[in-house]
Parts: C-alpha cells; structure tokens; sequence
C-alpha cells in the first residue's frame, strides 16, 4: 500500500488517480485548484486545494503543466525521503533537482492510464514501489533521459495519434452506411485487438499484415493502396513533430 498524492487532477492527473484507484490498495490524494477537477477525481480519493496534505505523501506525481512546475515545485517542500514523480513534457531532471529536495522519477505516462492500458516510460531514481505501481496500470519501459523526447511523442501523444487512426477508419464505416456508435465500436475493437495482437504474438509486423491478406481477397486490395501512398511518412512525421517540440520545451527550460 503506498501513499501517493497527484498535484493537478486534470486530464493526465485524473486518468492515473482512476487506473490507481481501481488497481490497489493506496492511500490517494488528489490535489487541485479547480473545484470541477476536484470533483472530477473525488470517486477515486481524497481531494484537496492544499499544498501541504499533499505534501505529506511518500510519492508525489506532479501532473500540472510545465510552465506550473517552477512555481509549484519549491512551494511543496519535499524533503529528501520523498519521491517526486513529475510527468510534465520537457522538463528535465536537472530544472527539477533545483527546486527539490526529493528523489526525482521522470515519467512519460499517457491518458490509458484511465483503463489500465498505459504505456509509460520512466528513468531516474526508480525504486520497487515506483515498478509496482507503472506494473498496475499498464506496460512501462525504464529508458535514458536522452529518449524522453521520443517517447513523449511515442506513448505520451500517441493515443492522439491513434484516436485520429480510430476515427478515420470509423468514418469509412459510417460512409458506407454503418451507424455511428456501430462503426466506431467496430474501429476501436480492432485497434484494440490488432494491438493485443502484436503484443502477444511471436509474429512481425509484416508477418501478421500478411495473414490478414488472403491471396486475391480484400486486404490486399487496401494495402497497395497504403503501400503506395504516404501515411506510413506521415505517421512517422507526426511522431517526430511532437518529438521536436518535446525538445524545444526542454531548450526552453534550460534557458530559464
Ligand atoms: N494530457 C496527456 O495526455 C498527458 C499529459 N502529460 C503532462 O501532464 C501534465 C498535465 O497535463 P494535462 O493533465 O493534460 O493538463 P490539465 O490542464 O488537464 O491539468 C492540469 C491541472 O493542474 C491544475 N493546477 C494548476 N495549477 C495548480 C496548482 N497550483 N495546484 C494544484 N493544481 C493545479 C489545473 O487546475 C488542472 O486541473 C503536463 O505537464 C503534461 O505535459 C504527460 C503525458 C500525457
Ligand atoms: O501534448 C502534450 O504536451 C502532453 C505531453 C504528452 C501528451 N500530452
């Protein structure tokens, strides 16, 4: 049972509360400004506007927005027994030991945290506890600071990327006459499985695309459309936009 506060119950904040909530015994303390994000995670623990009680936690996640992490930090006053768990994009272990007297965890969480689906990567002072509760909620990777840039695009903005793919292929549904809830449950089953899929299976990715594909039937049909048109570049493109603009946010606070 660990003891663990989450400073900013907004988006990312919530969605951890929610998978660590459902997945163990903790004591939970949610803490934000907002009364409505308050409200928001009040099923999942404790709530609070107060610094100080979240403070008290053995780990806090600090999930507020980066440009929130100068003034915040040092207000908490964490003492060097304590682990800080700061998720924000582009801020780096070295700005955070200077406002800090706790262990310093940067993790790269993303939203499935909700569902216990999260992909995270995480690096610095990771200890069991740290293992155990990324092991709760989802698949994580321990990796150099240096990559922080590319998995915040990877898992950390992926699921936008992928709720894009989900709706696109829903769409096609819809246009050929499926209802909407129907088409869009038939898109994000298949994300889902095909993705459990890869997971599990011994398989490559060309490997399994090519056991979708039976010979002179439908697949084949859509995917010389894919394999000559640009969205595998685009793809790629999209994750290496987000991962620009992870390291210009680190640039920026560097600069600070
Ligand atoms: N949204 C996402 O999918 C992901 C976000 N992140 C990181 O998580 C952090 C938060 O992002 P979001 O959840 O999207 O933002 P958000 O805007 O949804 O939530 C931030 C929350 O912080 C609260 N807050 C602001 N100042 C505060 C203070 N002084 N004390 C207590 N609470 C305060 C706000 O009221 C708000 O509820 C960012 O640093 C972002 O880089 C990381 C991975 C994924
Ligand atoms: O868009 C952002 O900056 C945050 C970090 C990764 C996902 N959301």
């Amino acid at each position: 049972m660990t003891h663990l506060s989450v400073v900013g119950c907004g988006n990312m904040g919530g969605a951890l509360l929610q998978g660590l909530a459902e997945s163990g015994d903790h004591t939970l303390v949610g803490c934000d400004i907002d009364a409505d994000a308050r409200a928001s995670v009040a099923d999942y623990c404790e709530t609070t506007d107060d610094l100080a009680v979240a403070a008290e936690a053995d780990y806090v996640v600090l999930a507020v927005k980066p440009d929130s992490v100068g003034d915040l930090l040092p207000a908490l006053d964490l003492d060097a027994e304590q682990t800080l768990i700061s998720i924000a994009a582009g801020v780096s272990i070295d700005y955070l030991a200077d406002l800090t007297d706790a262990q310093i965890v940067r993790l790269m969480p993303n939203l499935n945290a909700e569902t216990r689906n999260m992909a995270a990567a995480v690096t610095g002072a990771v200890d069991d506890t740290v293992r155990a509760l990324l092991n709760e909620v989802g698949e994580y990777a321990e990796i150099q600071e240096s990559e922080m840039d590319i998995a915040t695009a990877l898992n950390g903005s992926g699921p936008a990327f992928v709720f894009y793919l989900i709706g696109a292929m829903a769409d096609a549904g819809v246009d050929s006459g499926l209802e909407a809830e129907q088409a869009e449950t038939l898109a994000a089953q298949t994300f889902k499985g095909a993705a459990e899929t890869v997971l599990q299976s011994e398989q490559s990715i060309d490997e399994l695309i090519d056991a979708v594909c039976s010979e002179g039937g439908t697949t084949i049909e859509g995917m010389e459309l894919l394999w000559d048109s640009d969205v595998e570049e685009d793809v790629g493109a999209a994750v290496h936009a987000a991962e620009d603009r992870s390291r210009e946010m680190a640039a920026e606070f560097a600069d600070e």
